[in-house]
């Protein structure tokens, strides 16, 4: 099984260009099969996650070619609507093509879908969307089938501002009859940027990027060429990997708006930063320790929990860090522990307490966000670290090990 081999104690230096966003990526490929024809999807990323959904789109009938960072999609000869088991346990997004695939075909029949095992993930919420604007929906024996006759208009209210379900509703409803109300939607960029490309295939979608969005149906789309925004959760791992190793880095290709949240704890900690229309660069010397809680858009987002917490246990003093949005995502604090970190749980909250510098040891990657954060920790670490499982890393970073070479790092991948 693959591995990184990471030598530590490097300070990081330079720039790196930041990839399509996978969480945008991935509704956009789904709504591609609301129509038939041909979409261009450019600064699509090489990632695990993107090559299984071009695998279940291929399975349902799709036609995709690559040219580099640019995905076509033809969808002309779609004719499938059901998803089998192995592939909806491949990730979580799987679960995005019951909008479309009801828009389209009117049924879809899928089982549950997969992705990082970070505590329960419940699909209640896109199954209640789905059915307010007219699906009939059965849960049984492992399947989940959708069905309207006719989909139509409804008021969606949401008890939490689940991302995957905001989407959801926004696919199937596109071609709803009438107007559909989605309140206490989620509010993250990944929205607005479908917002866009639904738009341009001819849908009339408002609201996006507010806690209420507006879909007026229309009969039929067509097919789109968009650019996927750019990836927030990747910029931030960077950036924490600049203030980690007391760098100094530039990111580009960011939407330096998109991480306030994180840039702003960045501030708090020690680092300095200076931000232009699409980069964003940023210094560090002495760190402080921080508190942070997880929360939905325009929060500190939970993708970023686990290197946040990476990088604290380097920081002076105590950190506390609260995860608000998945019940079982520390799993990186055991494997930091074998990294000389102090780290505490209790419940939701972890409590930190810096070490002036961590260990290299044998570690393993428990899921993606939580595998970036032992990269960056062996960054910084004294000696060698080794990190096992880095397939769940491949899920959301592009070539990270080249770009972090890039900037410096010791980093090589074996096995
Ligand atoms: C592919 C993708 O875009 N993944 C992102 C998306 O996941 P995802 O769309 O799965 O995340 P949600 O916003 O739906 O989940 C947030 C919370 O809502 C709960 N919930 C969700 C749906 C539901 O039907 N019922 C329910 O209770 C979840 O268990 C969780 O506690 O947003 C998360 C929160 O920003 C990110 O961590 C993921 O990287
Ligand atoms: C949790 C994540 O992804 P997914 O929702 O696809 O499991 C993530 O990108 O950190």
């Amino acid at each position: 099984m693959e591995k990184f081999i990471v030598k530590g104690e490097v300070q990081l230096c330079g720039s790196v260009r930041i990839s399509g966003a996978k969480n945008a990526t991935l509704p956009i490929m789904a709504a591609t099969l609301l129509c038939s024809g041909v979409s261009v999807i450019h600064d699509v990323p090489f990632l695990r996650d993107i090559q299984a959904m071009q695998d279940i789109l291929t399975l349902l009938g799709a036609k995709i070619s690559r040219q580099d960072h640019t995905m076509l999609i033809d969808t002309t000869n779609v004719s499938k609507a059901e998803i089998p088991e192995h592939l909806m346990r491949e990730m979580r997004a799987s679960v995005f093509l019951m909008g479309p695939l009801l828009g389209r075909f009117r049924k879809v029949r899928v089982s549950y879908p997969g992705g990082c095992a970070i505590g329960p993930r419940p699909i209640n919420l896109h199954i209640k969307a789905l059915e307010r604007i007219g699906a009939k929906v059965d849960e049984s024996f492992g399947f989940i089938d959708a069905e309207a006759v006719e989909l139509t208009g409804g008021e969606v209210n949401f008890d939490f501002p689940s991302v995957g379900a905001t989407e959801n509703a926004m696919m199937a409803a596109v071609l709803a009859k009438g107007t559909t109300i989605i309140r206490n939607a989620a509010r993250e960029p990944e929205i607005a940027d479908l917002q866009a490309f639904l738009n341009k295939m001819g849908a009339k979608v408002s609201g996006a990027g507010t806690d209420t969005i507006r879909i007026n149906g229309v009969n039929k789309l067509v097919p789109a060429e968009h650019t996927v925004m750019c990836d927030r959760i990747e910029a931030g791992t960077f950036l924490i990997a600049g203030v980690m190793t007391r760098g100094d880095i530039v990111i580009e290709n960011i939407v330096p708006e998109y991480l306030f949240s994180v840039t702003d704890k960045l501030q708090e900690i020690g680092a300095q930063i200076t931000t232009g229309n699409d980069f964003i660069r940023i210094k560090a010397g002495e760190l402080r320790g921080v508190d942070i809680k997880t929360l939905p858009y325009p929060g500190f987002p939970t993708d970023l929990q686990a290197p946040m917490l990476s990088l604290v246990t380097i920081a002076k003093g105590t950190s506390i860090i609260t995860e608000t949005i998945f019940e079982n995502r520390f799993k990186h604090v055991d494997e930091l522990t074998r990294m000389g970190a102090k780290i505490k749980v209790e419940g939701r909250t972890a409590i930190i307490r810096g070490v002036a510098s961590l260990t290299g040891a044998i570690v393993a990657a428990p899921d993606l966000r939580a595998g970036s954060a032992l990269v960056l920790a062996a960054l910084t670490a004294k000696g060698t670290t080794e990190i096992e499982q880095v397939y769940h890393i491949e899920r959301g970073y592009e070539n990270l090990e080249q770009k972090l070479q890039s900037l410096g790092a010791q980093i090589v991948r074996t096995g």
